[in-house]
């Protein structure tokens, strides 16, 4: 634990960078399944968010865990570190204007109470890609369910590892019923609205 940490005011805060940038900041986070469609949404709204000028940044396995959080794996231990410190960017992008868009697979409960705490209930979104196991192995995007159950990966989510559904989601999305651009209109149109009305 480092000690004697002072915090210093910079003269620029978020409220500057908000005005600066004409909208408010804050985190929506996608939470699913491997190949439940976080991915794919995700990218969907942020391209649709960019072309209306909003200041987006987005953060998911590709640019974390091969850099920042190369030195985790997928214990339950090194899952709760990973998302801990993506919490903390995310926390500290959002304090830089940012709209921050992250899609991880964050597969239990008390790990995502947790990141809500870190980054302040208000400024969190939670978005579930609720996709049926069944059809994610059917996808199987990646290749990784058939290791998986081949025994090639140990605590693969949804097979040798839990995934706890959430609770109270701002959005629940269910990919069987919904289109990739139906789901990301109804998602825009969630953040437009709070993009417009939220309290800086
Ligand atoms: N054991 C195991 N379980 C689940 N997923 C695995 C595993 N090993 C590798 N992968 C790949 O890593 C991506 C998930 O990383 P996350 O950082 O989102 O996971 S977590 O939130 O810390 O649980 C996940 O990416 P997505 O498919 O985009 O979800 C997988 O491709
Ligand atoms: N309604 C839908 N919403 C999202 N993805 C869908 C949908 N229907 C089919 N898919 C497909 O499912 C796959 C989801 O993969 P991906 O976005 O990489 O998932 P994740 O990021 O959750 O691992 C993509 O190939 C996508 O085209």
């Amino acid at each position: 634990m480092s000690t004697n940490i002072i915090q210093h005011n910079f003269k620029i805060s978020r409220e500057d960078h908000n005005r600066l940038n004409g909208h408010k900041s804050f985190v929506v986070w996608f939470t699913g399944l491997s190949g439940s469609g976080k991915s794919t949404i995700a990218n969907n709204v942020e391209q649709k968010l960019f072309a209306k000028r909003i200041h987006t940044f987005s953060l998911d396995g590709d640019n974390i865990r091969r850099g920042l959080n190369a030195d985790l794996g997928f214990s339950r231990k090194n899952r709760e570190e990973n998302l801990r410190r993506i919490a903390e960017v995310a926390k500290l992008s959002i304090e830089s204007g940012k709209l921050v868009i992250a899609s991880f697979i964050s597969p239990l409960r008390k790990d995502r109470e947790f990141l809500k705490k870190i980054i302040g209930e208000d400024d969190f979104v939670e978005i579930f890609i609720n996709t049926p196991l069944r059809v994610c192995e059917e996808r199987d995007v990646k290749g990784l369910y058939k290791k998986a159950r081949a025994g090639e990966i140990k605590n693969f989510t949804g097979i040798s590892a839990p995934y706890e559904n959430p609770v109270n989601p701002n959005i629940e999305i269910k990919t069987e019923e919904e289109s990739i651009k139906a789901a990301t209109d109804r998602i825009i149109i969630y953040l437009t609205n709070k993009l417009e009305t939220k309290n800086q």
